[in-house]
């Protein structure tokens, strides 16, 4: 698909681009259900390529955040290399020896290269099912290239199979696309919050640019020409590009739709919508100022506007900056210096590589599975609601609901399951203290889903989410969760169909009681 980069109307403020055509290599959109937010029941191949460029389906197949599918089965890990930044944001405070927050600009022990690489191979030869390695900070990663340059040069060498990734604010990228090209960098993360700088002068107080601090809307203007720069000299080189953006609920809500347009524009091949996280406790300005983070629904109500535009991933996990597992889990206590010494490391490729074979069967088997379960649900009526699921991992709807510390989100329709999100909650079972303090909160929190799917659940709380109105669904436990939701859905709606239950639309208005009712 040939996108020109000439200035949408929407960003027409914007530095005037080249006029360049970027070839940009298939997108998200022409693939089947590989993106977060978009996945729909059009493409019946059996294992989610769809017409997606087999180049571009080898790099996002099994990267966890490039496909919402992949992150059930595939690990990722951060290096902490790059602690310096060159900008200033108004929600980011960085720690560099902190192990209990869990939030981007955040790691336990800042590392060397050398640290870094003997991490990397010590974490992959631990979880083979690891296979990317990304350096977010937690400053900027071009704010630090020898250490970022010389951690990839380190890693191409000892570990060819591992993707490469890093997340940069942009402002330094058009200096580095060459080496970044040169260490088979083939996934970078731009934040791009804004592309108006009136926008940006109130999310960026200064930058560091050309051995000078430049403040307020010239920072702002100087970085939007950066990025969007760096945008499209990566895409022109076939690099796959992510673009963060930070929602900040009355700064930049409204305005992510022009950015979400801009992007796509440009070549981008996701986009990422993520919610502000501000705590006074953080010392971020924000948080000191009482500039709060959007709700769920603000989240995700955004999130659709932005649909038809670039693809949305909506699995992200806003992790710290030395996070290792699956997204959603940390193992990075597994894996301090110290532990890493007495490890005996065997970088065995092979072993990895047929470790994986067996994880991509398991995320085919999800998919087809899905795709049959699509092809049963009849005619589509309309009718769209969304499910909880408590899960583990591996794709399945296999935890208990007192386990849960998080919900996973998906809307169903007859022909779609799209995944929207997570949300975190208090754990019910607190080895019985508080538990009837946290059901409230629980229920509070997945209040606009019709069912929650779990491998088990007590008869207190399946009364009470019952009263709340929310069906509580065990038949399906250790089913792949799009088979278990599609075939709960199914029977929901013949269950309608017969006059044995009344559809009541949930969503905001749900924050009431008894809205699941027998006709
Ligand atoms: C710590 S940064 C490191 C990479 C790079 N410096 C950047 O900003 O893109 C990683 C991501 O975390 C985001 N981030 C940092 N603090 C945040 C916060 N308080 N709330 C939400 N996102 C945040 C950044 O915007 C960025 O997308
Ligand atoms: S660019 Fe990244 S590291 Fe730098 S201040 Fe912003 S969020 Fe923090
Ligand atoms: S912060 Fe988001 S994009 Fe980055 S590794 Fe975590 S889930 Fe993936």
């Amino acid at each position: 698909m040939a996108i020109s980069a000439e200035s949408p109307a929407s960003t027409s403020r914007l530095r005037p681009l080249p006029g360049i055509k970027v070839e940009v290599a298939g997108q998200a959109a022409s693939g089947c259900s590989t993106t977060g937010g978009e996945g729909k029941a059009s493409c019946g191949s059996s294992d989610g390529q769809g017409d997606m460029p087999a180049e571009i389906w080898d790099k996002v197949k099994n990267h966890p955040c490039y496909s919402e599918e992949a992150h059930h089965h595939y690990a990722r890990m951060h290096v902490a290399v790059a602690p310096a930044c060159n900008i200033q944001c108004n929600y980011c405070n960085r720690k560099y020896d902190c192990s209990n927050e869990s939030r981007p600009g955040v790691v336990s022990q800042k590392l060397t290269p050398d640290q870094a690489v003997k991490k990397v191979l010590a974490v992959a030869s631990e979880i083979p099912q690891m296979t990317v390695l990304g350096i977010a900070g937690p400053g900027d990663a071009l704010a630090n290239p020898a250490k970022t340059f010389e951690t990839f040069r380190q890693l191409q060498e000892q570990a060819p199979d591992i993707k490469l990734c890093l997340s940069t604010n942009g402002l330094a990228l058009p200096d580095y696309v060459d080496e970044i090209a040169k260490y088979n960098v083939d996934h970078v993360t731009i934040t791009i919050n804004m592309v108006d700088p009136d926008v940006g002068a109130q999310i960026y107080p200064w930058i560091f640019y050309n051995h000078k601090r430049i403040y307020g809307r010239e920072a702002a203007e100087i970085l939007t020409e950066r990025q969007m720069l760096g945008l499209e000299m990566l895409t022109a080189r076939g690099i796959l590009t992510k673009i963060n953006s930070v929602l900040i609920p009355g700064i930049n809500d409204e305005h992510l739709y022009e950015v979400n347009r801009a992007v796509k524009a440009r070549g981008a091949f996701l986009h990422n919508i993520m919610p502000l996280i501000s705590e006074a406790e953080h010392g971020t300005y924000f948080g000191l100022n009482g500039q709060r983070g959007p709700t769920a629904q603000e989240l995700k109500d955004v999130q659709d506007a932005c649909m038809g535009g670039a693809n949305l991933m909506r699995h992200c996990r806003q992790c710290r900056a030395d996070a290792v597992g699956l997204l959603g889990e940390d193992r990075s206590d597994e894996f301090t210096l110290d532990q890493i010494e007495q490890m005996d490391v065997v970088y065995d490729i092979e072993k990895r590589r047929a470790y994986q074979e067996q994880v991509e069967a398991e995320r085919q088997a999800q998919h087809a599975a899905k795709q049959t379960a699509l092809s049963e649900q009849g005619a589509d009526d309309g009718m769209k609601v969304l499910v909880a699921v408590a899960t583990t991992g591996g794709g399945k709807v296999n935890q208990h609901f007192g386990h849960a510390d998080e919900f996973q989100i998906y809307e169903l329709t007859a022909s779609s399951t799209t995944f929207v999100g997570h949300r975190r909650v208090d754990l019910y079972c607190q080895g019985g203290y508080g538990e009837d303090e946290q059901l409230p909160s629980i229920v509070n929190a997945i209040n606009d889903c019709h069912a929650v799917l779990v491998s088990k659940i007590g008869a207190c709380p399946r009364d009470e989410l019952l009263a709340a109105g929310i069906e509580p669904v065990e038949e399906y436990a250790h089913e792949f969760i799009e088979k278990a939701a599609l075939g709960w859905f199914a029977g929901y709606r013949a269950r309608v169909a017969s006059g044995e239950i009344t559809h009541i639309p949930r969503g905001d208005a749900a924050i009431r009681q008894g809205a699941f009712k027998a006709a």
